[in-house]
């Protein structure tokens, strides 16, 4: 029915903000920590609420059940493989959940209509809060900057386990690499603990670096990407150039190929990242990835790609060729890039 599409987009953000409760109320730890399938009464028990708010408690649950975050039997609640991914001891997507409802730029997105009547190239965000950049904020506001550290590691420690299992051969006969853009070091660990011959250095910029990971497995390095890239076999960009426009991701794709021309040992760039109508055949995945788009556009002025769109940026930057694998980390593609 036409009106039961309307009225469901239009609340669509009842879906977000239950799941922001969820895990503020840490809901997942609680059943977790249960045992077995948790009963609405002690659930509302561990929280605790007011005796007199367990059925509201239990309407929410219901809505979170039905969108698959929780499973419900007769004997009580229990975790699903997605609501999983949201326990501390995970991936804790609840970061990411944090990062994305985060109440003074959640705001923006009621002005979405302002971007369209003028033209120029300032984002939702700049728009809204005087020109200040996506950079500039997480920079500035040590709260929302951590929120999206955090964020961005419970989304690799989704993908990384993945990734390395999937795409071994990508890591073979390399002697070192270099991840830019490697944010606190989460996608780096992961490699150098797989590969412990492989020499991996994290790369970010200098107030990111001063946050990141210790860890004896690789070398940390503070700079600008735009500027110089340490030189190595590989360089491996995850969910980087997705941040960028098309004139950013030549730059950063020629340093890049710089880096590696410079380390006089052949070598490849690999790029994760989203390639649009590449997701799996799951209508979620593409709702998923037509959604990240439109985030993107927000809050940093930038996009996901069309394979025709990464063809035009690689070839523009000078590589010779690339290869394409087949999608096996949910929305996200691996590209590998030779000179
Ligand atoms: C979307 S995050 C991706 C982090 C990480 N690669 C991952 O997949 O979790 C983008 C990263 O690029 C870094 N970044 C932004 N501008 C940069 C620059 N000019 N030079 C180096 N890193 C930069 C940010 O600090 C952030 O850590
Ligand atoms: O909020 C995000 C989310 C992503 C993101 C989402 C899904 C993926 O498979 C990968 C990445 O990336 C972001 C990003 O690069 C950024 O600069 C800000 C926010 C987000």
């Amino acid at each position: 029915m036409e009106i039961t599409i309307i009225q469901n987009l239009n609340l669509s953000y009842i879906r977000t903000f239950a799941l922001r409760c969820a895990v503020d109320l840490d809901i997942t730890g609680r059943i977790q920590a249960y045992g077995r399938p948790m009963p609405l009464n002690e659930l509302a028990r561990s929280i605790p609420i007011p005796r007199e708010k367990e059925s509201m408690l239990g309407r929410l649950m219901t809505l979170l059940v039905n969108q698959g975050i929780f499973a419900q039997s007769e004997a009580g609640y229990q975790l699903t493989p997605a609501s999983q991914l949201i326990l501390t001891e995970g991936s804790n997507m609840g970061a990411n959940v944090r990062f994305t409802t985060y109440a003074e730029v959640i705001k923006i997105w009621s002005r979405l209509s302002e971007v369209f009547k003028e033209s120029g190239e300032q984002t939702l965000l700049e728009k809204v809060f005087g020109g200040k950049k996506f950079w500039e904020f997480t920079k500035e506001k040590p709260e929302y900057g951590k929120l999206f550290d955090d964020a961005m590691a419970s989304l690799s420690n989704a993908l990384m386990r993945g990734l390395i299992a999937s795409y071994l051969h990508i890591f073979d006969g390399l002697n070192n690499l270099v991840d830019v853009g490697g944010g606190t070091g989460t996608a780096v660990k992961f490699i150098a603990e797989a590969f412990p011959k492989l020499r991996c250095t994290l790369f970010d910029l200098p107030h990111v670096i001063a946050k990141a990971l210790k860890s004896e497995s690789f070398d940390v390095v503070g700079g600008d990407m735009f500027e110089k890239i340490p030189p190595a076999d590989a360089i491996f960009l995850k969910n980087i150039l997705h941040d960028w426009n098309d004139e950013d991701c030549v730059r950063i794709l020629k340093r890049s190929k710089e880096a590696i021309e410079s380390n006089n040992n052949g070598g490849k760039v690999i790029v994760v990242d989203i390639i649009m109508g590449f997701e799996s055949n799951d209508p979620k995945a593409t709702e998923t990835t037509l959604l990240i788009d439109i985030f993107m556009m927000g809050l940093l002025g930038s996009k996901e790609r069309s394979k025709h769109e990464w063809h035009d940026i690689i070839i523009r930057a000078g590589y010779s060729d690339y290869k394409i694998y087949p999608v096996q980390l949910g929305v996200n593609s691996v590209i590998e890039l030779y000179l």
